[in-house]
């Protein structure tokens, strides 16, 4: 039978090569060709259905994902798959499981902060799933104030070991993703104890990490350990595949030499000794390291949900707006619908080219670091804090308007977008919430400005170094074309940044106590940091845009979408750019109208950019966003595959609603 591909039409309006953005997108051919041989495993393979799962009750939803699992390491072994393919296969599988923390976190830590003998101890183990672990830190009255953990980890030198203990009900390991029922090991944090003294207690850092056993062989917790799953989270299916857990110890005694020993050390006699070459904020460093893997990933996250949104715009039709009977616009010819989504498109682009750009900076950071060389940590940790907490806020947002965008449809599950909603928001909390992170980024970024003419500000912050003009020149802009110029877009947002942090910095400078400065300013900080990390996006994508692009149309395509975005932010923040005084309100106008022409420019091609995604419908588990766009009968198929269409008379008809119809209430 011949398919029908109701999205043809639109599918030939693209003025651009679809299959040559796909490399764009995806990063390489190889990486295109890598991801799509995994979606396509995934997509093909029984084991990895997914559309039952909201339908799981929670004790069937986690058996389902661990045998999802089990399948996904059979493969691995089966095909022989990389690291790196295994790390794709598990995207595609599309459920957060144990393995993610094992991969993801367990391993880094022990990689970025084990000594070299632990290192060779315990990466064969677990690379092999020999051992699997998470990563414990956040305690049920700590997350954020990483410097308030409360377990203590106290030195016993007659018997060479450490005694783990929680000392409080606060003291509650909390969250940590795979502790709840599988792993059989954690990177504990927990504060050191030696000779009676707290160490680091004064410092910056106070908590060291602890690699432990926490079952014996049947998987029976060892003795003085309480363990368990945190409880139910929001959502159906969703984040629920997790055993986000809690942790207790009660004087728990481990051997010396599980005390990851980079960073500093206690010897048998108890002589602490901190590596002077090494900082202590590497301690930090598996934070660094997973804020970057999510910023790399959320693009993903949010062209599902553009996709999806697109497609079902350019299918759905409704009243014009002269006529409320006539039903012939395409809900994607709304100006209103457009200046929603295009942006978001546009976002989705800008997301995927800034990740490449934090991975190749992560990338020469852990070489260097590796060859124990800090000097561009700080700037590490202020990219991968600050681009974490601006994407993952913009994509969670995105969702959510996406789902509006699909109307009514948008919330139902088989949408797909409730479930993608419910698993992203926890991005904005875990690995640091986005607030906390905003204001570190703000801290540096005040750190840099207060010390101009001393230090030279290097790579994001580097815009700094010409503080006069950018505070004193103000744009240029005289007609909308002015504004489709990378440099002058990019000088706009160096001006807006550099002027808003100069703003707070002098602020911060009249308190005599900076901290309680930093508190009460606390909110405009953040939006300092915002625009600081609005400008590495945007200047990220004006330099991929200098870049050799093959394919016909695509580069064009692509500046329309780094225009948009950038336009876009000038409108949502005119605030910004007009009371710092860079631009007039003339010139914000323009910007506006200036967008209204992007959003023309870009509507023939929007299902061909979001094709260009290459997701498969496995991946998107949407009806309204299917390739083939036959969404209505589909629709209707999906409401009887709900089990709860198997029957007319719904459980407690008979006894609840027969009653009312009989008048026979008084007998219930
Ligand atoms: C939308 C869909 C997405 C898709 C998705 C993909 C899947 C991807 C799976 C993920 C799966 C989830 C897994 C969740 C796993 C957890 O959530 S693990 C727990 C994570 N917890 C956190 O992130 C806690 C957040 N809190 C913190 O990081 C710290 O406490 C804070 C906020 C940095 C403050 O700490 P503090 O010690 O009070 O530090 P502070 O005095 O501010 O700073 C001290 C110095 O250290 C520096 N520093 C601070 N942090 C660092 C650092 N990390 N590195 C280097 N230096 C640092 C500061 O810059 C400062 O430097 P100087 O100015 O002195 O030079
Ligand atoms: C799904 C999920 C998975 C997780 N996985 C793990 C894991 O594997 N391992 C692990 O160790 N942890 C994990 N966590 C815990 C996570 O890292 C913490 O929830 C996170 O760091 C935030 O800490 P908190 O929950 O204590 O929030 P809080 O710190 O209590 O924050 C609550 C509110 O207070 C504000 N706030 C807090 N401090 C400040 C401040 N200094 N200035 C201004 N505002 C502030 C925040 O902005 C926020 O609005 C996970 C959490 C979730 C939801």
């Amino acid at each position: 039978m011949e398919l029908v591909d109701h999205l043809r039409d639109e599918r030939n309006k693209a003025q651009f090569d679809v299959e040559a953005m796909k490399v764009v997108w995806a990063g390489s051919p190889q990486e295109l060709q890598l991801c799509d041989r995994m979606a396509n495993l995934v997509a093909n393979h029984p084991a990895f259905e997914k559309l039952k799962r909201p339908m799981l009750v929670r004790k069937e939803l986690f058996k389902n994902s661990l045998r999802k699992a089990a399948y996904a390491r059979k493969l691995v072994i089966d095909l022989g798959l990389s690291e790196e393919e295994a790390k794709w296969l598990r995207f595609y599988i599309d459920e957060p499981t144990y393995p993610d923390l094992h991969w993801g976190m367990f391993i880094p830590a022990i990689e970025g902060q084990g000594s070299e003998e632990q290192k060779e101890k315990w990466l064969p183990l677990s690379r092999n799933m020999q051992i699997i672990g998470c990563y414990a830190q956040t305690e049920m009255g700590h997350g954020s104030n990483v410097q308030g953990l409360e377990t203590t980890a106290t030195f016993d030198a007659q018997q060479d070991h450490f005694i783990i203990h929680s000392p409080t009900l606060t003291s509650t390991k909390w969250w940590p993703g795979g502790l709840g029922k599988v792993s059989t090991h954690a990177v504990v944090y927990a504060r050191l104890i030696v000779n009676g003294e707290f160490h680091g207690v004064h410092g910056w850092y106070n908590y060291y990490s602890f690699s432990f056993f926490l079952y014996l062989e049947d998987h029976s917790p060892l003795p003085g350990i309480t363990v368990g799953d945190v409880g139910l989270k929001f959502g159906n299916g969703a984040y629920n595949t997790m055993d986000n857990g809690l942790l207790r110890f009660h004087h728990v005694r481990i051997p010396r030499n599980q005390m990851l020993m980079r960073v500093s050390q206690v010897s048998r006699e108890g002589k602490y000794m901190q590596c002077d070459d090494v900082p202590r904020q590497l301690i930090y460093g598996t934070m660094v390291s997973v804020r970057q893997t999510i910023v790399a990933m959320v693009s993903r996250t949010l062209s599902r949900a553009v996709c999806i949104a697109t497609r079902y715009s350019a299918l759905r039709r409704q009243h014009s707006s002269s006529s409320l009977v006539v039903p012939c616009f395409l809900m994607i010819d709304y100006q209103s619908q457009q200046s929603r989504l295009f942006p978001l498109l546009a976002s989705a682009y800008a997301f995927k080219f800034v990740g490449e750009w934090l991975k190749w900076l992560y990338t020469d950071v852990k070489q260097r670091l590796e060859a124990n060389d800090f000097s561009t940590l700080p700037e590490a940790h202020a990219s991968t804090a600050g681009l974490k907490s601006l994407t993952t806020s913009a994509t969670v947002d995105g969702i959510e308007e996406c789902m509006k965008l699909c109307g009514g449809d948008g919330y139902l599950v088989s949408s797909g977008l409730p479930e993608l909603f419910a698993v992203s928001v926890p991005a904005c909390t875990y690995e640091g919430d986005n607030t906390v992170l905003m204001l570190q980024v703000a801290r540096f970024v005040v750190k840099t400005v207060s010390e101009v003419g001393y230090k030279e500000p290097l790579g994001t912050s580097s815009y700094i170094r010409r503080l006069n003009t950018l505070l004193h020149n103000n744009c240029l802009v005289q007609t909308g074309e002015d504004w489709v110029k990378g440099d002058r877009i990019v000088e706009a947002f160096e001006a807006r940044a550099a002027r808003m942090a100069v703003t707070c910095t002098q602020h911060l400078a009249k308190f005599q106590d900076p901290e309680q400065g930093f508190s009460e300013l606390s909110a405009d900080l953040v939006e300092v940091a915002v625009a600081h990390c609005q400008l590495i996006v945007v200047s990220k994508f004006v330099e991929k845009l200098a870049q050799d692009i093959p394919g016909k149309g695509v580069k064009e395509a692509l500046e329309v979408l780094c225009y948009v975005y950038a336009l876009f932010l000038v409108h949502k923040h005119q605030g910004d750019f007009l009371v710092t005084g860079y631009l007039t309100p003339k010139q914000a106008s323009l910007a506006n109208r200036q967008l209204r022409i992007l959003y023309s420019r870009l509507r023939p091609n929007a299902i061909a950019l979001v094709d260009a995604f290459n997701h498969t419908d496995h991946y998107l588990s949407s009806v309204v966003g299917r390739y083939d766009g036959n969404v209505y009968p589909n629709l209707y198929q999906a409401a009887f595959n709900d089990p709860f269409n198997d029957s007319h008379v719904p459980d407690g008809y008979h006894q609840y609603i027969h009653p009312i119809l009989n008048q026979t209430l008084a007998k219930l």
